[in-house]
């Protein structure tokens, strides 16, 4: 299978409608994928907060009509990356989008650790409460985001629910790449399973993105990396791996599901 990352550049002087159609543009260019990921919050800005409130969106909202469309368009299955979402009973929250390649929205996840300590997205969003995974025609994929990495906790609840392919959307800063590369390698090794993590290029909110998206396999080695500005990642891959490196070195089998508790001496 073929799958496109659009590390798209979010700057606080791009109109995000103008980066929504930006954005749409590179989606149905990928004719060919059979999966597109985009970044998290990239119509507004991951660390842009001050246009979250009156910038969030519903489920049907403008993004995801965009990218309906253009899932359609080109047949394919697209992770549309994470929007603010305008809950109306509700808090905000972080959401991922997943599209099925007939347009419908199959399947959402709201971004379950937040980023930011006391402040940021810490205060300003409802934390998510379900782990999602996802069927498709290629696999089975297991959503998180962004901060998400660096709880191996929930990777391994992805793997349980039998997650192969790991999507990470992510807007992650410059200052902690080697930290990012870092965990989407541990994070494939642990599971023995894809990790698909499509990050942001550009400054916004005063904060310089990493780029460096990255494929990795189960083995925990790199299939593609990207550089620092905008670019499309696309990387040929092949799921029957992951089953073949669980079985050919099976260490889920030993692991030990009832911890026992520490001995005080
Ligand atoms: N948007 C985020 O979740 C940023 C996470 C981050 O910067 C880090 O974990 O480091």
């Amino acid at each position: 299978m073929r799958a496109s990352l659009i590390q798209l550049a979010v700057s606080d002087a791009e109109p995000p409608a103008e980066r929504r159609a930006r954005a749409a543009a590179l989606v149905r260019a990928q004719e060919g994928a059979d999966l597109v990921v985009l970044p998290e919050l990239w119509a507004l800005g991951g660390f842009a907060y001050e246009l979250w409130s009156q910038g969030a969106e519903a489920l049907d909202g403008p993004t995801a009509e965009a990218m309906s469309a253009a899932a359609k368009a080109i047949g394919a299955w697209v992770h549309a990356g994470s929007i603010v979402e305008r809950d109306p009973d509700g808090p905000i929250y972080n959401t991922s989008l997943l599209f099925a390649p007939d347009g419908e929205l199959a399947h959402t996840y709201r971004k379950i650790h937040r980023f930011g300590f006391d402040s940021g997205e810490a205060v300003a969003m409802g934390a998510g409460q379900e782990i999602v995974t996802a069927a498709t025609d290629f696999a089975t994929l297991g959503l998180a985001t962004c901060y998400d990495l660096r709880f191996p906790e929930l990777f391994r609840a992805l793997l349980d629910g039998g997650a192969e392919l790991l999507v990470v959307p992510a807007a992650w800063p410059a200052r902690r790449r080697e930290h990012w590369t870092l965990l989407a390698r541990a994070r494939a090794v642990e599971e023995q399973a894809y990790v698909l993590a499509c990050n942001t290029a550009g400054t916004h909110g005063g904060v310089e993105q990493a780029g460096a998206s990255i494929v990795v396999d189960p083995w925990g080695r790199v299939l593609g990396e990207a550089g620092a500005e905008e670019q499309v990642l696309t990387v040929e891959l092949d799921p029957a791996e992951v089953a073949k490196a669980r079985a050919e070195f099976p260490v889920h089998r030993d692991r030990l599901l009832g911890i026992p508790a520490p001995v005080q001496r």
